[in-house]
């Protein structure tokens, strides 16, 4: 068997091609989307992935508004900035890129963004309301996963799916989407506590690694056919590796690639939060 390549940037694409005439609807109405990022530091990666996200708001006609901060910042001095843009009306949604220096509180910047603007849904009360299954911004990884199965196909309802991570921004709120009634699927949160990983991946249909170990999910460990979403990220001798071994794709029967898989799909569902939020301001 060689696996179907679940093709993220492919979707990225087309998702794009579906937001920019929402986005011409919005202009129409005098709104342009405006998407803020938040970067403090050097670390190349971030600043690869912000760009990123700027160059995609341009395709799709949102406005990019960009805060780049030194390392040291004091906690008060970035909350600053956030105050700035809660209050800013050109900025109608806005991210804090993670991780951020181990100085600064994390949990309590997330919760000074106003919940109105969380593109990301990371904020305390975008997570609140997804445990209580309210509508609301959805974290862009877990997002991007449902989506991407979605689309190909990949059945979900009465799956039973391994994640492997807990934590936020993948793991555990990917947990909490795919067992939404709309989902129906049977989730087991594989950790570092874990007894039998591979026993708990052999008996799974789909298979998230998102633990940033590379090269821990084995071929001998998946169940033929199964789907198999690459989303760790570490880095070996210089270069990127994701928590899929090679060899996989002769078992799986698809297969979310690292890079190339759910990648994309983290900034596709970003740029369609803040178009959703947009639109939800604008029905105000
Ligand atoms: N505030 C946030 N911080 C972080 C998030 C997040 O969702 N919100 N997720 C990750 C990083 N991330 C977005 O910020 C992200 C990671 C990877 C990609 C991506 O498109 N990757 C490509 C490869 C890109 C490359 O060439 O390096 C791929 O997988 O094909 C986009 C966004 C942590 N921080
Ligand atoms: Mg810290």
């Amino acid at each position: 068997m060689t696996a179907t390549i679940l093709d993220g940037r492919a979707t990225k694409d087309a998702i794009f091609s579906e937001l920019a005439p929402r986005v011409a609807a919005l202009a129409e109405q005098g709104i342009t989307p405006g998407l803020a990022t938040v970067l403090v530091g050097d670390d190349p990666g971030s600043h690869a992935y912000v760009r990123m996200k700027h160059s995609d708001s341009a395709k799709v006609g949102v406005n990019s508004i960009r805060r780049e901060l030194p390392a040291d910042i004091s906690q008060a001095k970035l909350e600053a900035v956030l105050d700035e843009l809660n209050a800013d009306p050109a900025c109608t949604g806005y991210i804090v890129q993670l991780p951020l220096p181990k100085q600064l509180d994390a949990g309590a910047i997330l919760e000074r963004i106003d919940p109105e603007k969380d593109a990301d849904g990371l904020a305390p009360v975008s997570l609140g309301r997804l445990v209580l299954g309210k509508p609301g911004p959805l974290p862009c990884t877990p997002l991007g996963i449902v989506e991407l199965l979605r689309r190909y196909e990949v059945p979900l309802d009465g799956a039973r799916v391994a994640v492997i991570g807990r934590g936020i921004t993948v793991g555990r709120t990917l947990g909490l989407l795919l067992t939404r009634r709309t989902e129906n699927a049977t989730v087991t949160l594989c950790h570092t506590g874990t007894r039998d990983l591979a026993a708990e991946v052999r008996r799974s249909d789909i298979v998230v690694a998102a633990a940033g170990s590379p090269g821990l999910v084995t071929p001998d460990m998946v169940k033929p056919g199964a789907a198999v979403l690459d989303v760790g990220v570490s880095r070996v001798d210089g270069k990127l590796a994701g928590d899929v071994a090679p060899g996989v794709e002769e078992v799986a029967g698809h297969l979310a690639p690292n890079p190339g898989g759910v990648g994309p799909m983290t900034r596709a569902m970003l740029i369609s939060n803040v178009v959703e939020a947009a639109e939800r301001a604008a029905a105000r």
